[in-house]
């Protein structure tokens, strides 16, 4: 679970810049819930996942990840219960490290053992089950370099290494964005298949309004900082991508266009 409430971060108080990204967000997303989100650039949407992995510590309200009230914790702390994959597929590897010493950094986070990069034959077996359902062999490319590999490739490596630990919170910053249609579809169907198997609570920020009702079974937006809407069942299940992008053209107080409809 992902309990959010009143979060508000404020960037550059008290000067020329001052930017109230997040000005009250309350959001709580049940456990194995997957929502998509939505908004406009700089609404606040990684902002939030920010203040989620703790790279941010927001300046007022609470985080409750799982059963743990985790405000205040910082990042090292919180990757035990939280996974992110990033838009750039070269945020989340390291790509001078071989794909196997991925893995294994990915497998032995949040724990204190010194050596999470050491691979033994059970992890190696682990590992190559898991990029095996890839069918892009990477499992008999555990030595090549992480830097090696295409952006899609990366992100589906990402994909895995997110979940090897059972975080169960897994957060999506519009990991397909740089990804060619084909890739995408493929990176998505991923998403699905292990979000569904692994019963992980999931946040995907898309600027795809066609992907934010595909995918998961809740959608919510952004604006200035603030959830605007929240839409799931059968009032979900009956919207068009039309629908929705006329919804987000009503928050920013423009017209429907067709240009907008382009962004479905
Ligand atoms: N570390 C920071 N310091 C100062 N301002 C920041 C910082 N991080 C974000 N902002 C500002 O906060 C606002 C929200 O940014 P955020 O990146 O969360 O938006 P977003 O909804 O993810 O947008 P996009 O869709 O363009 O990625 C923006 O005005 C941004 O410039």
């Amino acid at each position: 679970m992902i309990a959010v409430q009143d979060l508000r971060i404020t960037f550059g108080k008290g000067t020329a810049i001052e930017n109230k990204a997040l000005q009250g967000v309350d959001l709580t997303v049940a456990n194995g819930e997957f929502v998509t989100v939505i908004g406009s650039n700089g609404a606040g949407k990684s902002t939030l996942m920010n203040c989620l992995t703790g790279e941010l510590i927001a300046d007022s309200g609470s985080i409750v990840i799982g059963d743990q009230e985790v405000s205040r914790w910082n990042a090292a702390k919180r990757s035990r219960l939280v996974s992110r994959v990033f838009q750039d597929p070269l945020a989340g590897t390291c790509e001078n490290l071989t794909i196997e010493e991925n893995l294994a950094l990915a497998h032995s986070r949040g724990t204190n053992r010194g050596f999470g990069r050491a691979i033994n034959n059970y992890k190696r077996e682990l590992f190559r089950e898991r990029l095996s359902r890839l069918r892009l062999g990477l499992e008999s490319r555990l030595e090549d370099k992480m830097g090696l590999l295409s952006g899609g490739q990366r992100q589906a490596v990402s994909l895995i290494m997110a979940t090897l630990q059972p975080t169960k919170t897994l957060l999506l910053d519009e990991h397909t964005a740089a990804l060619d249609p084909r890739m995408q579809a493929f990176v998505l169907e991923l998403t699905h298949d292990l979000v569904e198997e692994e019963g992980m609570t999931t946040l995907m920020i898309t600027h795809s309004m066609g992907q934010a009702l595909q995918f998961g079974s809740r959608t919510v937006m952004l604006h200035e900082g603030q959830v605007v809407l929240d839409v799931s069942g059968q009032e979900r299940s009956k919207m068009t991508i039309h629908d929705l992008v006329d919804m987000f053209a009503k928050v920013r107080g423009e017209q429907l266009d067709s240009d907008s409809l382009l962004l479905g």
